[in-house]
């Protein structure tokens, strides 16, 4: 047994250097460790506020344990009377050390300077029994609170508020006992420290007081300030002894015990206690008429306090109420589509965004309905017209595309429409499979519902610029034919009214020329595998000196028409790029019509005029009808010098076989007239009269009619897709021959090497057949200026060689 083990001043000093707390800290937890009923409890303690260290436990236990030996030896000192202790003797530590503790403060009289432990209990024992002082043992200020229903009171709420009057009036009367038996020393000690150090009842209370409390660690509304009762600090004490005043902003830390709001305590009571203290009243006194007046003081206090909560709620909810109307939310991250998910949307809001939404979606439908494509024929662009008012861009867009593709086909009748074709299939092969078709109302059926979209190959930016002498040379002679009877602009050219894209210009510069042929060439080199109709053409257009005209209007003398290709390479293509003649090489050697070969006859004006004339109005009117002129194209796109047509059968050039239908745009074909193929029969048969020897028979069931402008030609080639029987018995070819002269260039090879040639004339009969039937031939040149002026005149026939060829087509099956 170590007595100083056994004096609280040993524990106080080993639990301040372990724990490293401030001194009334330790002696606050001190008290409660004194009042402790069991050793348990004291465990509590140290596993509550001392953060369950084993060390403290241990200078606690050993404190403890000293502490009984020593009042056991007391006792036993004293004598036996006190049985009851020794009786129970396994009683608790607290009640062995509380029922000592009161005789040992009163008997041994201790020093007040002992352990604040042993001088509250020594203070209390002047007015309060035993039983007082375990009654301020942990829990019991809850039941002091309940019992003093004079202090609880009725929160605005309806929450029972219970002024800290009642537990601080109960700390207070033993404050105010412990001060009176410390005199005034309590007021005159400086700083807080001493003058905690003379409160240990205040302490201890405190602590009982933290026990109580519900929630442990509690935070300031306003402050924020976190006062972890757990840990006992001054600034913890001060806080709880306050009844919960923030010691930063005054704020009320709400704390409940036992299901009641604890109250705020002023320094009222100890002011008070102060007070009565300096007035010399009895601490009894002071007791009571502390706990009087802080009482009532307590009750208008809290009265203050609740109106002010109240008001502090009132404003809580008002706020609460009017917030949506005096706070806006600009939630940049909110996605306006989210119109059915967005928490920020009120249901109006929601209404009107969902018909935005809808109309906006139903525009977008509609525009992506009215989209157009705008055909750029001559520069070979199809552009997509991006309308943002769709219906009515849409429609201009529509028409503007439409009167450009009708313009250009009416005003270049010989290409337009095979370059529109070209342009459309190329835009289709580079088109993606959404574009919408292509309206083309007013153009030809095949150009309808072409399918078309971007170019993306077409580089040219700029439109193609046509010098002004070919727009003098076309436009002139255009003007006021048949081109302008049909609503043209006048002044010929392709302008397109309505793009503008399409223009006329002197200023054009040498590489856009061959920009241009570069990208007509190039388009040349893909296969168009559907050709358009070109305009009907007029193989006698109306002259002003034609005598046979009525009195209408005189145009003047059409123009030999070309195609949009031929102009184009005509005007544009470098010399250098220019289609080398097929003729070129040695000249041919003109033949007598009595030296020709074998199986060949030419009967010179075999044609009266009336016939030739005949003729030529036959063609004129079926030329311009289905299945009537146009201008063939060769597999690669290449265009044939001669406009074309045929009767009984089609001839293809790109396949080269013969067929009923016309391959490029499903005319039909019109069959040969009777009387024509008479006139073949009896050309045949002097043909043989003149040759001395007949010819094959021949039956004719294939023409084909070809008109040559003034710079037309044909190239030397086999007439050999009329089957083999045919070829091979040498069913011969008859050609007839109106207008222009033209020199017929033959040989037995492809070649202009040891060729012949004949100039064929208007009226003029040619047969080539038996041994002649398969000769290279040709057309290298024609002569405008020889023509039949009659012919022409009665006619109208077009500057040119109109020239029919007759065969028979024979099956390779019927054969
Ligand atoms: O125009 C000519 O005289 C010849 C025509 C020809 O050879 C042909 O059509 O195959
Ligand atoms: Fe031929």
């Amino acid at each position: 047994m170590d007595p100083v083990v056994a004096d609280g001043d040993w524990l106080k000093a080993e639990l301040t250097k372990l724990l490293g707390w401030d001194q009334c800290v330790v002696e606050g937890v001190l008290a409660a460790i004194d009042a402790a009923d069991t050793r348990c409890d004291a465990d509590e303690i140290v596993t509550n506020y001392m953060d369950d260290s084993s060390a403290a436990r241990s200078l606690v236990h050993r404190f403890l344990d000293h502490k009984a030996r020593v009042l056991e030896a007391a006792e036993s000192s004293a004598g036996p009377h006190n049985s009851d202790h020794k009786g129970t003797g396994k009683a608790s530590h607290n009640r062995q050390a509380g029922g000592r503790k009161g005789e040992n403060a009163a008997g041994a009289g201790k020093s007040e300077s002992g352990t604040s432990v042993q001088s509250s209990r020594r203070n209390a024992a002047g007015s309060n029994t035993h039983s007082q002082s375990r009654g301020e043992g942990p829990s019991s200020i809850a039941k002091q609170q309940k019992s003093n229903k004079g202090h609880v009171s009725e929160a605005p709420n309806g929450a029972h508020v219970v002024a800290p009057v009642q537990w601080a009036t109960s700390q207070a009367s033993t404050a105010a006992s412990s001060v009176a038996q410390q005199g005034t020393s309590r007021g005159k000690q400086a700083g807080p420290k001493g003058k905690r150090r003379g409160n240990g009842g205040l302490d201890k209370l405190q602590l009982t007081l933290t026990d109580s409390i519900e929630r442990k660690v509690a935070n300031c509304l306003k402050c924020g300030k976190i006062y972890d009762c757990r840990k006992m600090s001054e600034a913890i004490i001060k806080f709880l002894e306050s009844g919960g005043i923030c010691s930063f902003c005054g704020n009320q830390v709400t704390l409940t015990s036992n299901g009641e709001t604890v109250m705020p305590q002023t320094a009222t009571g100890n002011q008070l206690v102060d007070l009565q203290n300096s007035k010399g009243v009895s601490a009894a006194e002071a007791g009571e008429s502390n706990q009087e007046a802080s009482s009532s003081v307590s009750v208008s206090k809290m009265d203050e306090a609740a109106s002010r909560a109240a008001e502090f709620k009132d404003r809580l909810v008002e706020y609460d109420r009017n917030a949506a109307k005096r706070t806006t939310v600009i939630d940049d991250q909110s996605d306006y589509f989210e119109v059915d998910s967005n928490v920020w949307l009120s249901e109006q809001e929601r209404r009107d965004l969902r018909q935005r939404l809808d109309r906006e979606q139903e525009l977008e439908n509609s525009r992506r309905r009215n989209v157009r494509y705008t055909i750029d024929i001559v520069g070979r662009k199809v552009l997509i017209a991006e309308e943002s008012k769709p219906s009515q861009d849409a429609q201009t867009a529509s028409e503007a595309a439409s009167r450009a593709a009708e313009a250009t086909l009416q005003e270049a009748p010989q290409g337009g429409g095979a370059a529109a074709a070209a342009a459309l299939d190329t835009a289709a092969r580079a088109g993606t499979a959404s574009v919408p078709s292509v309206t083309t109302s007013g153009t030809a059926p095949a150009l309808r519902d072409l399918r078309a979209g971007p170019n993306p190959n077409l580089p040219m930016p700029a439109p193609l610029f046509l010098p002004r002498h070919q727009d003098a040379q076309n436009g002139a002679k255009a003007r006021g034919s048949q081109t302008q009877s049909r609503g043209t602009r006048p002044g010929g050219g392709w302008r397109v009214p309505s793009s503008g894209r399409l223009q006329h210009d002197d200023i054009f510069a040498d590489f856009e020329q061959e920009t241009a042929v570069e990208v007509l060439y190039d388009n040349l080199g893909q296969v168009p595998e559907l050709q358009a109709p070109e305009a009907p053409f007029n193989l006698c257009p109306p002259r002003a000196d034609d005598a046979y005209l009525p009195e209408v209007v005189r145009p003047v003398s059409a123009a030999p028409q070309q195609s949009i290709n031929a102009k184009l390479r005509s005007v544009l293509m470098p010399s250098s790029q220019k289609d080398s003649s097929p003729f070129s090489g040695p000249p041919p050697k003109l033949v007598p019509l009595d030296q020709l070969p074998d199986g060949m006859a030419l009967l010179r004006g075999w044609l009266d005029v009336d016939t030739q004339v005949k003729i030529v109005q036959c063609f004129h009117k079926l030329g311009m009808g289905e299945g009537g002129f146009y201008t063939p194209t060769y597999a690669g796109g290449a265009e044939l010098h001669v406009r074309m047509m045929c009767l009984g059968k089609h001839w293809d050039l790109r396949d080269r076989v013969y067929s009923d239908v016309r391959s490029i745009d499903g005319s039909r074909i019109p069959p040969i007239p009777p009387w024509l193929a008479k006139l073949v029969a009896d050309c045949l048969s002097d043909a043989s009269a003149a040759r001395k020897q007949a010819f094959p028979k021949m039956e004719t069931n294939v023409a084909i009619a070809n008109f040559y402008a003034s710079d037309g030609y044909l190239g030397l080639h086999q007439d050999k897709e009329e089957g083999r029987r045919s070829c091979r018995a040498g069913v011969p070819v008859v050609s007839f021959s109106i207008g222009a002269s033209a020199d017929f260039v033959f040989n037995n090879v492809q070649s202009m090497q040891g060729a012949s040639y004949v100039e064929l004339q208007s009226g003029d009969a040619l047969v080539f057949g038996g041994p002649s039937r398969m000769i290279y031939h040709g057309v290298s040149k024609v002569y405008p200026e020889r023509t039949c002026e009659e012919v022409v005149r009665r006619t109208g026939l077009l500057s040119g060689r109109l020239n029919l060829t007759f065969r028979q087509y024979i099956p390779d099956d019927e054969a």
